[in-house]
């Protein structure tokens, strides 16, 4: 079975870049919710702008949507630096990695994403150019391969990850800070929104903010897609109003249930439930069960699941809880949440 990526993925889309790109906040002070990251952050930044020198490597780990693209720009306009992205895919041999840090600027950021998926030896040449603004440039091959030091602008490298658990701890190491972005509340979701609709000159009512906001997976990406969608369900249906109904209606329509919950997510509750009884199952047992891939379940639908108490992970397993439950309208099994208890 193949799971179709849907409205509340929070994967952005090709033709959804460009929007992203517009309703990007571009300073620290617009940036909404993540108040002690954001917090840590600013002091980070003040304090190297105070002392002319490059910050301490930034290190942005949470789910897909959260804003760690959007902090890492946010992190070059602050310092007023130039800002370079790639991705730990596109380093796949130290030589790619030295082609960049070669030719960075003076404090220039380099914003890397998804670098726990930076091959080995790109991994291995970032620890020397984090710590010693140095790269060993090898010639040659077999045992005559001499290592030339290079010496290279002093930079800040800002890596975000999905999967922290999976960086090396030396290259966790030399991060001196690390931010752990969480999912959003309802209410910093409404403030996105809010400033959202003003960029696309859309009227938001607080009860359609509210509405959206609330079954938005607690991910601003997830939110703004929401709002175009409901924007053009009220403009079809109720003259551009989005009041509450409209708004229930219209996510209705694109199946986002009352809790943000999306297909996949849906997917992975419905066979924890109705095939293994709820648990414990295996990962991967479970990602056969729905089509996907393992890191999928895991990276995608897992954290919401576990942050709604959904789901439980246990050291046997992953375990549906109680709610999950009632949320799919079912009863359990009399063993579910181990022996049943005797009077
Ligand atoms: N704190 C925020 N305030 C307002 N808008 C935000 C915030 N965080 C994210 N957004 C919006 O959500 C969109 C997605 O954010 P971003 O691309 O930074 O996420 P990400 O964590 O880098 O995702 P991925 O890991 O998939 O690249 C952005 O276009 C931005 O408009």
């Amino acid at each position: 079975m193949e799971i179709e990526r849907d409205l509340v993925s929070p994967d952005a889309e090709n033709d959804e870049l460009q929007i992203e790109a517009a309703l990007r906040p571009k300073r620290l002070g617009e940036f909404i919710g993540q108040g002690r990251v954001r917090e840590q952050l600013s002091l980070v930044l003040e304090s190297a702008l105070r002392r002319r020198r490059p910050p301490d490597h930034v290190l942005m780990s949470g789910s897909p949507g959260l804003g760690k693209t959007t902090l890492a720009m946010i992190v070059a306009a602050e310092l007023n630096a130039p800002l370079r992205i790639t991705s730990g895919p596109a380093l796949e041999r130290a030589g790619d990695l030295a082609a960049i840090l070669s030719t960075l600027a003076e404090g220039e950021v380099l914003f890397i994403d998804e670098i726990h998926r930076m091959a080995r030896p790109a991994e291995e040449m970032l620890y020397l150019a984090m710590e010693d603004f140095r790269v060993d440039i090898i010639v040659g091959k077999g045992p005559g391969a001499t290592a030339i030091p290079l010496d290279i602008s002093p930079f800040t490298l800002v890596g975000a990850t999905t999967r922290a658990g999976l960086l090396p701890a030396p290259l966790r190491d030399r991060f001196g800070f690390t931010a752990h972005m969480d999912f959003y509340e309802v209410s910093e979701l409404e403030q996105v929104l809010y400033r959202s609709a003003k960029l696309l000159r859309v009227t938001l009512p607080d009860e359609g903010a509210h509405e959206i906001a609330r079954r938005s997976r607690g991910t601003p990406r997830i939110a703004n897609r929401l709002l175009r969608r409901v924007r053009d369900f009220a403009d079809m249906r109720a003259d551009g109003l989005i009041n509450q109904e409209i708004a229930s209606a219209a996510l209705n329509l694109y199946e986002v249930d009352a809790n943000g919950l999306d297909r996949l997510d849906r997917a992975v509750l419905g066979a924890l439930l109705k095939k293994f009884g709820g648990g414990p199952v295996g990962l991967s047992t479970l990602a056969v069960a729905v089509g996907e891939e393992a890191e999928t379940v895991e990276v995608v639908a897992e954290p919401f699941l576990v942050r709604q108490g959904l789901l439980a992970r246990t050291p046997r397993g992953r375990v549906a809880t109680a709610a999950a439950w009632s949320h799919l309208g079912m009863t359990p099994p009399p063993d579910a949440f181990g022996a049943p208890l005797l009077d």
